[in-house]
C-alpha cells in the first residue's frame, strides 16, 4: 500500500506538487498520469526518499522511505533507466544492489531471469545496453529483494512492442499476487490497458482519480458553462457525478440531462457535448488542458499505439 497525504512540494514560487492525496492498494495496478511537468516525477522521489516534502506525507506501508531499515526489500523503485552506471556490467549492476541488501547470491540470477537478461548480456557494460536492456536491468534491480510494492516512473520507455506486452505481463502478475504497482506514464493507451486504478495530475494537483472503468465511463459529457460552480453543484444536486475540468466539467449524465439541469438552474452553457467512447487519452487532453504548464492541446502525445 502507497498513501499519499496533502503531500506538497514547492520549489520556490511553485508549487511543483500542490496538496497531492491518493493510495495505490495491493493487488492493483495504479497509473499516475499527467502531461509534462505535472509533477509525477516530483512526487515519485519524494516517495523514493530522493526528495523531501514540503508539507504532508508520503508512505510505503505505513512508513516513509528513510524510515525503512532495508528499503529495497520492501519498495522496488525504477525511476530512470537511463541514469545507472555505464561503466559497470548489468551484473556487476545486480551484485552491489544484492550485497547491499544482504541478499543470497543466487537472486542475482533469479533477477536477470525474470526480465529475460541472458547471462551474455549480463556481462556487457551498461553503457552499450539500448534503453529497452536499461529498462529490463533497472526492474530486475527493483525486483532483486522480492519487495511488496514497486513504482516506476515511464517503464515502457523504450521497449519495443513485445518488450511492453513483457512488461505488461510482468506488472499484471506481480499484482494479481497481491502485490502493490504504482507506475507514471505519458503511453495512456497502454495505461488504459493495464491499471486497475488512474490518479491524473496537472500542474502538480490531482484532477481525477478511481477505477479505469469508473472513470472511463464517468466521463460521457463535457459541459461548459459561465457559472462551473453552479452548474457543478446543478449536476451533483440531481445525484450525478461531476469531474471538474478547468471552466468546464465532465459527467456522468446524458447531453440532453445536463442541458436540462443547467437550463433549470438558469445557466448559459458555453459547450455541451458527449465525451462517449473518448477513452484515455481525451480525458487526459480534457482535464489537463486548463492546467497543462505545457502545450499539451498542441502537442502530440504518444498513444502507445505502437504497443
Ligand atoms: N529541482 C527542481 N528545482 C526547481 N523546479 C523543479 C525541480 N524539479 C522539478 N521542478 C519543476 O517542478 C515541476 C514538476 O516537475 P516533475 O518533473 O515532477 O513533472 P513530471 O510530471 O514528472 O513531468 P515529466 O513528465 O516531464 O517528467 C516542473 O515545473 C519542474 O520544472
Amino acid at each position: 500500500m502507497i498513501t499519499i497525504t496533502s503531500l506538497t512540494k514547492r520549489y520556490g514560487r511553485l508549487a511543483a506538487v500542490d496538496d497531492v492525496s491518493f493510495t495505490a492498494s495491493p493487488g492493483r495496478v495504479t497509473g499516475f498520469l499527467g502531461p509534462n511537468g505535472a509533477g509525477k516525477s516530483t512526487t515519485l522521489r519524494i516517495l523514493a526518499g530522493l526528495a523531501t516534502a514540503t508539507s504532508g506525507s508520503a508512505t510505503v506501508l505505513g512508513h516513509r522511505y528513510a524510515d525503512l531499515p532495508n528499503p529495497g526489500l520492501e519498495i522496488g523503485v525504477l525511476l530512470d533507466a537511463s541514469a545507472q552506471h555505464g561503466g559497470r556490467t548489468g551484473r556487476e549492476t545486480l551484485v552491489l544492489a544484492q550485497r547491499t541488501m544482504g541478499l543470497p547470491a543466487a537472486r542475482v540470477d533469479e533477477s536477470l531471469e525474470l526480465v529475460g537478461l541472458t547471462r551474455a548480456e549480463s556481462r556487457r557494460r551498461v553503457r552499450d545496453y539500448s534503453l529497452g536492456m536499461r529498462q529490463r536491468l533497472g526492474i530486475a534491480t527493483a525486483l532483486l529483494g522480492d519487495p511488496r510494492v514497486l513504482v516506476l516512473d515511464e517503464p515502457a520507455n523504450g521497449l519495443d512492442p513485445a518488450g511492453i506486452r513483457w512488461m505488461r505481463d510482468l506488472l499484471r502478475g506481480f499484482a494479481d499476487d497481491g502485490g502493490t504497482v504504482l507506475l507514471s506514464s505519458h503511453l495512456l493507451a497502454e495505461v488504459e490497458m493495464i491499471a486497475d486504478d488512474i490518479v491524473m495530475i496537472g500542474s502538480g494537483r490531482v484532477v481525477a482519480q478511481g477505477p479505469t472503468t469508473d472513470l472511463l465511463a464517468g466521463a460521457r459529457t463535457l459541459v461548459r458553462a459561465d457559472d462551473v460552480v453552479a452548474l457543478g453543484a446543478a449536476l451533483a444536486g440531481a445525484g450525478h457525478h461531476v469531474t471538474p475540468s478547468g471552466d468546464a466539467v465532465l459527467t456522468d449524465a446524458g447531453p440532453g440531462t445536463a442541458g436540462r439541469l443547467a437550463f433549470g438552474a438558469g445557466l448559459a452553457v458555453t459547450e455541451l457535448r458527449t465525451a462517449d467512447g473518448a477513452g484515455l487519452e481525451d480525458m487526459f487532453l480534457e482535464l489537463t488542458a486548463a492546467t497543462a504548464r505545457e502545450a499539451v492541446g498542441s502537442a502530440p502525445i504518444p498513444t502507445g499505439a505502437s504497443a
